[in-house]
């Protein structure tokens, strides 16, 4: 199969759990969200999409291991919490794939059709692969940004097709990303993707049957880099704001950053909506996982951008689910990438 079958199949799942999402955005009740061991939230949404896009990516590829953020280790426990939890993805999930094929989705999914409980619950089983430097995978971030997706921020549903260890194909849907981003109340829900060498693309999630429109980043250089806009975390555990403050200063940008949740970070530096996005080690033990970044990077390399950590280092997908080679994330436009990383050397005392 090529990779732009591969790619209008990816395109067809991550849609369908992006509408997935945007059912349950803002209606979730306390029970619908639990408390991981490391404390971060989980919600329905979560369960569902990854259980939807696992399922349809097994149509498509029984062989293909997946990397996917979630298990369904809670949503098997005897308790009335965990049942009340995993009808309602059921029910979700089937909802979902019960509309037929539109116009445009890809072909083989079995879209149309129900599943039973035990499948859709080892369909969020089949994320739980290790990861590799070898063969292919797919990486999966349900919801990505799940703090935004709680609060009515930025969240996004994030899949990427890695082959010997290097990103060949990404995806991500921002379904609260308006279309156009001059018009911020205007309608909103985007899906963009990439193929490696060959550009990255948006299109409205609705239409599904639309054409894909080639996005790129804003063209900047070392003399213009002071008109420069940056974005960053909401959440500051998850990246160190005063050193982006600090970074800026370095650059001579005076603009505010641009806070944001999920990898929509990426795909708005990729259209020209911000030119800088800064993820900056708050401590030094956390290691960034592969689903975080994995079609953002090739998103933004595709669209003319550079993404290394914080020692200049290209991220390295081939070690398992985290990127324990790499410490933050730097992204720029390929002209100013040098400049930035310099900036950041500085201020954080690295080489
Ligand atoms: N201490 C930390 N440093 C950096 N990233 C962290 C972190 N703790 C959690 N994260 C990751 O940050 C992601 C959200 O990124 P952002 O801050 O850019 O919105 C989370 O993804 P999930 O929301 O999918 O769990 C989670 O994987
Ligand atoms: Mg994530």
């Amino acid at each position: 199969m090529s990779l732009v079958q591969e790619k209008q199949i990816a395109i067809t799942v991550v849609s369908r759990a992006a509408n997935l999402a945007q059912s349950v955005f803002k209606k979730l009740v306390n029970a619908e969200t639990v408390t991981k061991k490391d404390k971060s939230p989980v919600t329905v949404a979560d369960y569902s999409c990854q259980s939807l896009i696992s399922l349809l990516l097994s149509k498509a590829y029984p062989n293909d291991p997946i990397v996917g953020e979630e298990d369904a280790k809670d949503l098997r426990q005897p308790t009335d919490e965990s049942k009340q939890l995993k009808n309602r993805v059921v029910d979700l999930v089937n909802a979902e794939l019960s509309k037929p094929q539109a116009a445009g989705e890809a072909d083989d999914l079995e879209l149309g059709v129900t599943r039973s409980e035990t499948e859709l619950l080892d369909a969020i089983d089949r994320g739980t692969f290790e990861g590799s430097a070898k063969g292919r995978m797919w990486c999966l971030d349900p919801i990505d940004g799940t703090k935004g997706f709680l609060r009515g921020g930025q969240y996004a549903v994030c899949l990427a097709l890695l082959i010997e260890g290097k990103v060949e194909l990404g995806v991500i849907a921002c379904p609260n990303l308006p279309v156009d981003p001059s018009k911020p109340d205007g309608p909103r829900g985007v899906v963009f993707g990439a193929i490696k060498g060959q550009g990255a693309f948006q299109r409205p999630i609705s239409e599904t049957n639309g054409p894909l429109s080639k996005i790129s980043m804003n063209s900047i250089t070392k003399e213009s880099i002071a008109q420069a806009s940056f974005c960053e975390s909401v959440e500051s555990g998850h990246s160190s704001q005063g050193d982006s403050a600090n970074i800026a200063k370095e650059l001579n940008i005076t603009k505010e950053p641009v806070r944001m949740d999920s990898q929509a970070k990426y795909c708005s530096i990729s259209r020209g909506d911000g030119d800088i996005y800064l993820r900056l080690p708050v401590s030094a033990s956390y290691e960034e996982k592969i689903w975080d970044h994995a079609p953002g990077r090739l998103l933004v390399a595709e669209a003319g951008g550079k993404v290394t950590d914080i020692h200049n280092k290209d991220l390295d997908f081939s070690l398992g689910r985290t990127l324990k080679n790499n410490k933050g994330v730097i992204v720029a436009h390929e002209s100013i990438h040098g400049d930035v990383i310099k900036a950041v050397q500085k201020v954080l005392n690295v080489a």
